[in-house]
């Protein structure tokens, strides 16, 4: 058996699949392999599998534009998000990988009296959950993005935004490869290239799946698998209010540095920061249509480069190098659900829309918690699948960002 440390050394093995595990993860995104993490490290429930039907982190996970804060407005959203904010803080080392986590702050930019006092109420009510943010005027946002058009002759002139400074970006590769080494070293088997094709349910409880490589029997499944959500939750018998988009985003030519912080605007309809490398990564609002793929398309790209070059004139002779598109899950009130399902055993995690990777590292550790305890943590209890029925919605449509 390989030392501790030489286990620390290696990425992650590649087992063969066992006929039986105490838990298996559905989803190896970010959220899946952060749960069997915290499975494994905190509640020391080792036999998991996590199974994926393509390659580790290959989904939204290693599609999106990698920001994070933790700025929603209401409780239940605030205590979830600043609980992953506070994992952020200390995940590289926790995980003993760089996952390149840079608090550069992030803008939500205002351009009409309503928009500030939106920004207002939320800003309050973050720092009434002890959450940082400000409030700026325009000229705040000016000192702050120089090469923003802060005029008055712009056609949707900045009037202030929100200012998140412990906010900002990290290395959504490495978030994956961190936790997938991490769960490895702790015992976790990672079975990529194993699609799950079914549940075997009996009596109305959960003891195994079906898949492409043979039956893997567990009293305990948690589905993590973002814009597919709904296809698993109609295997096992019952349907999941969400609404599956593409959402698009696209890269720019690597340049000098140039933007040192994250700018994101509801109205104009466009955010943007810049990579590490240098390329500007840009991003907007989800395909309107329901829709599984994958790519790109050129109105929404478009659209989203004039938003674009409304508030960066000066990006408007920036070469373009590469758009794609993942599938999110979006929810009725732009909130996730993390639940108990009608079949017993049986525990999903979706619904992150639009917004979910700068919930990664808290998802998995309240996720992970629900699994082992059997009841769900009081941070994921608000995000019952049953709130539906009951009314009990967060509506988060204005602190969810542009993209929904
Ligand atoms: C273009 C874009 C930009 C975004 N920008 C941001 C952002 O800036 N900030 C932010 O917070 N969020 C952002 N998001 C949202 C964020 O990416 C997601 O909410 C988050 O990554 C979801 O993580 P996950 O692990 O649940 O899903 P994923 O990483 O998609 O993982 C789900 C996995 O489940 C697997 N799977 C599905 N079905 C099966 C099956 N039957 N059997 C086995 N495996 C299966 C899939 O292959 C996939 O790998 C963005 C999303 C996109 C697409
Ligand atoms: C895709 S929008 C990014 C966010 O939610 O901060």
């Amino acid at each position: 058996a390989l030392s501790h440390h030489e286990n620390w050394q290696r990425q992650w093995r590649n087992p063969t699949p066992k006929k039986q595990y105490d838990v298996i993860i559905v989803g190896g995104g970010g959220h899946g392999l952060a749960t069997a993490y915290y499975l494994a490290k905190e509640f020391g429930i080792k036999n998991v599998a996590v199974i994926e039907k393509g390659w580790l982190g290959g989904g939204n996970t290693a599609r999106n534009t990698t920001i994070v804060r933790s700025n929603y407005l209401w409780d239940e959203s605030a205590a979830l998000y600043e609980h992953s904010m506070k994992l952020w803080e200390g995940l590289s080392q926790d995980l003993n990988y760089n996952v390149m986590f840079s608090q550069r702050g992030v803008l939500n930019v205002g351009h009409t009296l309503q928009d500030m006092r939106d920004i207002q109420r939320r800003v309050n009510a973050n720092r009434l959950n002890g959450i940082d943010g400000e409030v700026l005027d325009a000229k705040g946002v000016q000192e702050l993005v120089p090469i923003m058009d802060c005029s008055k002759n712009a056609r949707y002139p900045v009037m202030g935004a929100s200012w998140q400074p412990r906010a900002g970006v990290a290395r959504h590769d490495a978030v994956a490869w961190g936790y997938a080494r991490g769960a490895d070293a702790h015992g976790v088997d990672i079975l990529q290239q194993t699609e799950v094709t079914g549940f075997k349910i009996r009596d109305g409880q959960i003891y195994g799946v079906h898949t492409n490589r043979g039956d893997i029997e567990a009293k305990t499944v948690g589905c993590v698998a973002a814009g597919n959500s709904s296809v698993l939750a109609k295997m096992g018998g019952f349907k999941l209010p969400l609404e599956s988009h593409p959402l698009q985003a696209l890269v720019s030519e690597p340049i000098k540095p140039i933007l040192d912080t994250v700018v994101m605007s509801n109205h104009v309809h466009g955010y943007i920061s810049q990579s590490d490398k240098g390329d500007l990564v840009i991003g907007a609002g989800i395909d309107g249509y329901n829709g599984y793929g994958q790519r790109g398309s050129y109105p929404t790209v478009e659209h989203t480069l004039q938003a674009i070059v409304e508030m960066f004139p000066i990006f408007s002779r920036v070469r373009m190098n590469r758009q794609w598109g993942g599938i999110v899950d979006t929810c009725p009130d732009a909130c996730p659900i993390m639940s108990k399902t009608p079949v017993k055993g049986l525990y999903f995690n979706c619904g992150w829309g639009t917004g979910g990777f700068k919930a990664t590292p808290g998802s998995g550790h309240v996720f992970a918690a629900s699994l082992a305890k059997g009841e769900m943590h009081p941070i994921a209890e608000p995000f019952s699948m049953f709130r539906f029925h009951s009314g009990a919605l967060i509506d988060e449509h204005g602190a969810a960002g542009v993209a929904h």
